[in-house]
């Protein structure tokens, strides 16, 4: 064994990626566990401090990310007319309550006139850099629609969320099955009814 080697039963140290702060995290987990009147030294809790930390560090990795890091993937190809992928599923987190909302996005966008269009998986790595924040339903809506409109640059962006707010229904008011619909146009579909209605069309069509 070299002197360098590292041995087999020590885990090589992860680093904090900027501006995430793990052994915060776990300080302030327990602090809340001693607040409820738990005690974070039981067997089960010992270790929920670091589990959460590791939770965070991916339910909120897209702070860390940009929509440019999602649209990796332009390329051109013979069609201006829309795209639209339905149905992407979505996992977000309350800046209220820190509870989580979840549903489905549709993501549609008519190409820029050069046929430039990206990888459809893109489009939900693109929600996804938004959803794993803190977020109000609206804002994240918008910051997809406005992320596609300045990285792809096309004609325009329609995006649509509908989700279910475990604020809403597991406490509070506790209206289990209540959706919040959320839609933002940009470009043609703003600009023009007949293009939005054939996206809404197609995003209700459930096809
Ligand atoms: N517009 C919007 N409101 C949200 C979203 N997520 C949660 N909320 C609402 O944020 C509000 C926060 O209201 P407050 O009165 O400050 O908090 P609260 O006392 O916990 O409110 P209740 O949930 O009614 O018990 C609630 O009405 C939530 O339903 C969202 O994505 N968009
Ligand atoms: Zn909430």
């Amino acid at each position: 064994m070299t002197a360098l080697a590292i041995p087999y039963d020590e885990e090589p140290v992860q680093e904090d990626p900027p501006g995430f702060d793990h052994a915060r995290i776990e300080k302030a987990v327990r602090e809340i566990l001693f607040a409820i009147g738990e005690d974070p030294e039981r067997d089960g809790l010992r270790d929920t401090p670091a589990r959460v930390a590791r939770a965070y560090a991916e339910q909120f990795a897209g702070l860390r990310q940009r929509p440019e890091d999602a649209l990796t993937t332009v390329f051109d190809a013979d069609h201006e007319e829309m795209v639209l992928v339905k149905d992407i599923e979505v996992y977000s987190v309350c800046e209220h309550h820190l509870v989580p909302f979840h549903g489905v996005a549709h993501v549609g966008y008519t190409p820029n006139k050069k046929g430039q269009i990206t990888g459809l998986s893109k489009l939900a790595r693109l929600v996804d850099v938004y959803a794993r924040r803190p977020q109000v339903q609206e804002r994240l809506t918008s910051q997809v629609a406005d992320a596609l409109m300045s990285v792809l640059e096309p004609r325009g962006a329609i995006v649509v969320i509908e989700a279910e707010h475990l604020c809403m229904t597991m406490r509070g008011v506790r209206k289990p099955g209540a959706k919040t619909v959320t839609s933002a146009v940009r470009g043609d579909f703003r600009d023009h009814a007949e293009t939005r209605g054939e996206a809404m069309s197609l995003i209700l069509g459930r096809s």
